[in-house]
């Protein structure tokens, strides 16, 4: 002991770095210390001229005491008042370090032992702008409150590769959901597309306290990066100067069926053998046909190819899928004989609008059918046109959002073309954005395309391991942090940051009136420029 000197004797704060490995720091600060878990550290290094950045995932307490029961002892006679013997012992880990011209880099050196620690306050974050993109989401976190400088940020080409946004129910999917989607319409980086069953992103929906909660058209400064296609009646739709969504028959494929009905194996065989059909044959020939035993020898009908081909099938996997057609022609009254919105709908998403397929009142089937054949349209569009072989084509990049991913993200045909999708998509400049509660019931496989993760609070520990283990960034040691996420609160994973960012997203209703949530556009700044 005699070769230690003292430093630094009028450091009250004692917050210094002891130890520990370049991928785990420990540091013993007081132990009336306010610090939280998911609070960012700056601890600099004076001999290096390094700062390092470390987040806290885990604190205990402890003491330079020998006796392991000094702190039980007293329970039977007395306590003590705690002197500097006593502390908190965090648990950090590191994020990287800025080096003397302002780079970040990754953390494969540790800080001079008994460096100073402090809780990151406002300039310390500074150098995070550099990575933001600019569909903004929310505020940086530290402890329980938030830097109100530091903005966090998506970069629409990390979206290509695929969002993931998991929570529990209540935790503010939604309200995530709609400022990404503001963000979208003032920033138009790629088209958005979402299909609305409950009216929430269109109209918002009652506040549990009564409070507002608006929706999409209440951001009215962003109204033209909005496309609205929509099942209401007449008077609604011009209410919210939405268009009537119309899908026709020949919008149809066979395996637009798969995601919304089981099929047997026959069944499904029946769907190969007239995959090439136009939907509009299908449905009449299936139509007209009554499927009785020698069906096949009495036919009189007009597509005799279809009935050749058909012929060999079983009369009641035939029948089956009969009835499965009549319940999608019944039940979705936007799917027509003729006239098809798809145009206007690739149109929209081609000027990089957010758009907004509503539907309220409709099944979920109706839900998933929309989806799958949008899906399937878009993908294989591009797939046929060669979409993304010339370098110079411009991006056209589209972001399909589907809710409760877990319905169609699962093993299992029925979700063929979204997994297609989540494997080729980035190739055809389609990325999904999957939502979803049960991040352990989407197949792994999916998960480990998904590059950004936006993680709001997760409740079940079965969630939390199957994201930490599929992110591209090491989510292992925040566990304690998301496990304590309240309402509003994300770590945010992207590839774009160099790491996982804690981050409290901003309340829809007071976003959108914010002053920078105007329109910011060339247009309306060369207007303002030339008349003033
Ligand atoms: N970042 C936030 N800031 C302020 N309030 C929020 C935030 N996120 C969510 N809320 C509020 O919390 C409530 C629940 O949020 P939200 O509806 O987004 O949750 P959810 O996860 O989508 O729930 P559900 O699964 O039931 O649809 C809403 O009243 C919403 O306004």
């Amino acid at each position: 002991m005699t070769n230690l000197i003292d430093i630094d004797t009028a450091d009250a704060a004692k917050f210094r770095l002891i130890g520990q490995t370049h991928s785990s720091y420990r540091c013993a600060v007081p132990y009336t210390s306010e610090i939280f878990l998911g609070d960012l550290l700056a601890i600099h290094d004076h001999q290096k001229q390094f700062t390092f950045y470390a987040k806290v995932t885990g604190m205990q307490h402890a003491s330079n005491f020998a006796d392991a029961n000094w702190d039980t002892r007293p329970h039977t006679s007395h306590f003590y008042n705690l002197g500097e013997d006593v502390f908190l012992l965090l648990e950090a880990t590191p994020l990287g370090y800025l080096d003397p011209n302002g780079n970040f880099r990754r953390p494969k050196t540790v800080p001079t032992k008994f460096s100073g620690v402090r809780i990151a306050e406002e300039e310390d974050f500074a150098f995070l702008e550099q990575y933001m993109g600019k569909i903004e989401v929310g505020l940086v976190r530290n402890g329980t409150g938030t830097i109100a400088t530091a903005k966090v940020g998506l970069h629409p080409h990390d979206l290509n590769q695929h969002m993931g946004v998991f929570a529990t129910t209540g935790m503010g999917k939604s309200n995530f959901m709609k400022v990404f989607s503001a963000s979208c319409m003032k920033e138009r980086p790629f088209g958005l597309l979402m299909v609305d069953p409950h009216g929430e992103y269109l109209k918002g929906r009652p506040a549990p306290g009564g409070g507002e909660n608006p929706g999409l058209t209440h951001y009215k400064e962003g109204r033209d990066g909005l496309a609205i296609f929509s099942t209401r009646n007449e008077e609604s739709i011009r209410r919210y100067g939405a268009s009537s969504l119309s899908i026709a028959y020949d919008d149809f494929r066979p395996s637009d069926l798969y995601p919304i009905f089981e099929f047997s194996e026959a069944q499904s065989e029946i769907l190969e053998t007239v995959s090439d059909i136009k939907g509009s044959s299908m449905i009449d020939f299936f139509q007209a046909t009554d499927f009785t035993e020698d069906w096949y020898d009495s036919y009189s009908g007009t597509n005799t190819q279809l009935a050749r081909r058909l012929k060999e099938f079983h009369e009641a996997s035939l029948r089956s899928i009969k009835r499965k057609l009549e319940i999608l022609t019944r039940h979705n009254t936007f799917f027509r004989r003729s006239g098809s919105t798809i145009n206007e709908i690739r149109r929209a998403l081609e000027e990089q609008k957010v758009v907004l397929i509503d539907i309220p009142g409709m099944r979920e089937q109706s839900e998933l059918f929309i989806l799958s054949l949008l899906t399937r349209t878009f993908l294989n569009e591009r797939r046929n046109d060669g979409f993304g072989a010339d370098e110079t084509e411009p991006a056209g990049q589209i972001l399909i959002a589907i809710e409760e991913a877990q319905r169609v993200l699962g093993p299992g045909r029925g979700t063929a073309v979204f997994r297609e999708c989540a494997m080729e998509g980035r190739k055809f400049g389609i990325g999904l954005c999957v939502i979803t509660q049960q991040p352990k019931n989407i197949d792994p496989r999916i998960l480990a395309q998904i590059n950004t993760y936006v993680v709001l609070g997760l409740s079940d520990k079965t969630d939390r391991q199957m994201i930490a283990s599929s992110a591209k960034q090491d989510l292992t040691p925040l566990d304690g942090e998301i496990q304590t996420l309240e309402r509003g609160e994300a770590v945010i994973s992207t590839l774009s940051v160099p790491f996982p960012i804690s981050c409290r997203i901003h309340a829809f209703d007071r976003y959108i009136r914010q002053p920078d949530m105007k329109k910011t556009d060339l247009i309306r700044k060369g207007l303002k420029n030339s008349f003033s």
